[in-house]
């Protein structure tokens, strides 16, 4: 299935030059959203992951059922205050801002193995404080899963990200 069709691209937003990739075109057609769903999920496959920890909010969607086709846990990485217990906190920058990210402390144990799932990787700030995060938890393994790269952006931080296994469906 060609994906790819699916996602809208909206230039200049959410601020000049920036091409945005809009993925609710995609996930309103039902095969498109199953397909992503399943290919994440085969991904996962034989890897023994126990939790999908996943980032607000558009990584919350497929995340979440990726963690229910696997019997996985599902954890939220959330922004700014938004986590009711005790968190542990990492500031970071994206393709059109500075942001930053929480997850509770109890969330991982050292038994874990996850999937870092997230919409979309830019520039890989937004995934890199993610681990840095899941880091401090001291986990068994990591892996990434993106619906969509933006290969065409190459910065340190996605060089440091390589270290890691990663699967995303769509390259632009
Ligand atoms: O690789 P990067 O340059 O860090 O960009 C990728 C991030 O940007 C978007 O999130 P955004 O912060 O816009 O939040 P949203 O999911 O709530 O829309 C996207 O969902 C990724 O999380
Ligand atoms: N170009 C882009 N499209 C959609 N989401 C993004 N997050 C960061 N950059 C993005």
């Amino acid at each position: 299935m060609e994906l790819k069709k699916y996602v809208r691209t909206v230039e200049d937003y959410p601020i000049e030059g920036i091409s945005f990739k809009d993925i609710t075109t995609l996930l309103k057609e039902p095969t498109a959203f199953k397909d992503v769903v399943d290919q994440i999920s085969e991904y996962c496959q034989g890897k023994g992951i126990t939790k999908i920890v996943s980032l607000e909010s558009r990584g919350f969607i497929v995340g979440g059922a990726v963690a229910y086709c696997v019997n996985a846990g599902f954890v939220p990485i959330r922004k700014k205050g938004k986590l009711p217990s005790l968190v542990i906190n990492e500031s970071y920058e994206l393709e059109y801002g500075v942001d930053s990210i929480e997850m509770h402390v109890d969330a991982l144990t050292e038994d874990d193995v996850v999937l870092i799932h997230d919409d979309l990787l830019a520039t890989g700030g937004t995934a890199l404080a993610a681990l840095n995060l899941v880091k401090q938890m001291n986990v068994k393994k990591i892996y990434f899963s993106f619906i969509c790269d933006l290969t065409f952006i190459q910065t340190e931080k996605k060089i440091e990200l390589a270290n890691y296994e990663t699967h995303s469906v769509i390259q632009y």
